[in-house]
């Protein structure tokens, strides 16, 4: 049987990639750092899905098995020789740390004459998989021209809600129906085939990996920024808020402006688009998605060419209004959680550096530009309450 090893035992991990992976007919080896998710897997080879919207019906994921990447390196490396396919999803931030066993496991294709293997990051990023192969190049393990010779490295644009839950007895990871995971079709190694089944295989990648990040994951983030300066434990809540709803979709629309201009989107697209994958999806009765989790690591996503000042820099781009982004921004400025580390590392800078030069650090802007301007001046208002 096909083989496909999967970093990131998470919620993507087993919730959609892995879940794509074996509806492909694949058995799945995940690779994780937590041994606890790794001796369950193991033990059990199997694990549980529960249907968001279908009252929460069990789904049953079998013929997987686990291995952990710090005590079972080896087995990783391994199974990456022998697998057909390769996917992450550990957080973009943690694809330098899988990208050392990753190269190690291809270095050993290398003069096998092995079909060639199909790598990708599924990750919340701009072009996560070119990340990874940067990363991969960078431990010297392996040059570009192996790379080439053993694999194909498509960017992907991954969309699905996914939460860790507990029903019927058993712990699993809940899932919704709706889902997309757009892959560039273009980077396989034969346009005719498809690596994973049920994917969207696309000619213009960015086209809809900046749709889902520009707005989506802007929308969501933004929602979790506001939400946390007006008390609200979690983006439902603030959804149901109407002040805070209209401020978040005016946010994700300026995004959409520019995606109109760029692309060629059609306006009503992308307010259907708005309506249906994110406000409704998000708004799901029984959903309860913390503030904190929605709005974690906001260095990342803060920074130039993510989800909130990415689209606002192409507002600026199009001369189009991006007061709403901007305004988000401020917001996620003022972000708190004692417990992520990227929270903390912003707070610490504003009070040593101050607002500018902390926004223009994090948002790579320059200190003397009109959006660095406007986000410190937001937040000092939002300051004054
Ligand atoms: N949760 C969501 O709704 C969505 C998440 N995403 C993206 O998917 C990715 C994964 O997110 P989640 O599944 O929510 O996170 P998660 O925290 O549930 O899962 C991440 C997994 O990666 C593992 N991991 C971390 N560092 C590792 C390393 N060095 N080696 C091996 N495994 C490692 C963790 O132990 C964990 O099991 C992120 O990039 C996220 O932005 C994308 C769309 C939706
Ligand atoms: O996973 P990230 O990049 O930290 O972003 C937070 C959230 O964005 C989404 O991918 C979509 O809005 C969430 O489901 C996700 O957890």
């Amino acid at each position: 049987m096909a083989l496909a090893v999967h970093f990131g035992a998470g919620k993507i991990g087993r919730g959609f990639i892995a879940n794509l992976l074996h509806q492909t007919g694949y058995h799945v080896v995940f690779a994780d750092v937590v041994q606890e998710t790794i001796d369950k897997l193991k033990k059990e080879q199997q694990y549980t899905l529960f249907l968001i919207d279908h009252n929460y019906d069990e789904q049953l994921i079998d013929d997987v098995d686990a291995y952990s990447t710090i005590n079972e390196a080896d087995k990783v490396v391994d199974a990456i020789q022998e697998a057909e396919v390769v996917t992450t999803s550990v957080m973009a931030t943690n694809l330098d740390k899988v990208a050392p066993l990753i190269a190690k496991g291809l270095k050993r294709r290398v003069g096998s004459h092995k079909p060639k293997i199909t790598v990708m990051a599924c990750e919340n990023a701009m072009m996560g998989t070119n990340i990874l192969v940067k990363a991969m190049l960078a431990t010297g393990e392996i040059t570009t021209d192996e790379l080439n010779e053993v694999g194909v490295y498509p960017n992907t644009a991954v969309d699905r809600v996914v939460f860790d839950g507990h029903h019927h007895g058993k712990d699993g990871i809940e899932i919704g129906d709706a889902y997309e995971l757009a892959i560039e079709k273009n980077k396989l190694a034969d346009t005719n085939t498809q690596p994973i089944k049920n994917a969207e295989y696309v000619e213009n990648l960015e086209m809809y990996l900046q749709r889902k990040i520009y707005m989506i994951n802007c929308g969501h983030a933004i929602s979790a920024y506001l939400g946390q300066a007006n008390g609200y434990k979690t983006v439902q809540e603030v959804l149901k808020d109407p002040q805070l709803l209209e401020q978040v979709k005016t946010a994700m629309m300026e995004s959409a402006g520019a995606l109109e201009k760029k692309y060629g989107f059609e306006h009503t697209t992308l307010v259907t688009y708005m309506n249906k994958m994110f406000v409704k999806r998000m708004t799901t009765p029984g959903l309860s998605d913390p503030v904190e989790r929605v709005g974690r690591e906001p260095i990342r996503k803060l920074a130039a060419n993510d989800r909130i000042i990415g689209p606002a820099l192409q507002c600026e781009a199009y001369k189009l209004a991006n007061d709403h982004l901007l305004h988000g921004a401020a917001y996620g400025f003022h972000f708190q959680n004692p417990d992520d580390q990227q929270a903390v590392e912003i707070q610490t800078s504003i009070e040593q550096n101050g607002i500018k030069k902390t926004v223009a650090k994090y948002t790579q802007q320059p200190v003397d530009s009109r959006i660095v301007a406007v986000i410190s001046d937001d937040y000092e208002q939002i300051s004054k309450g």
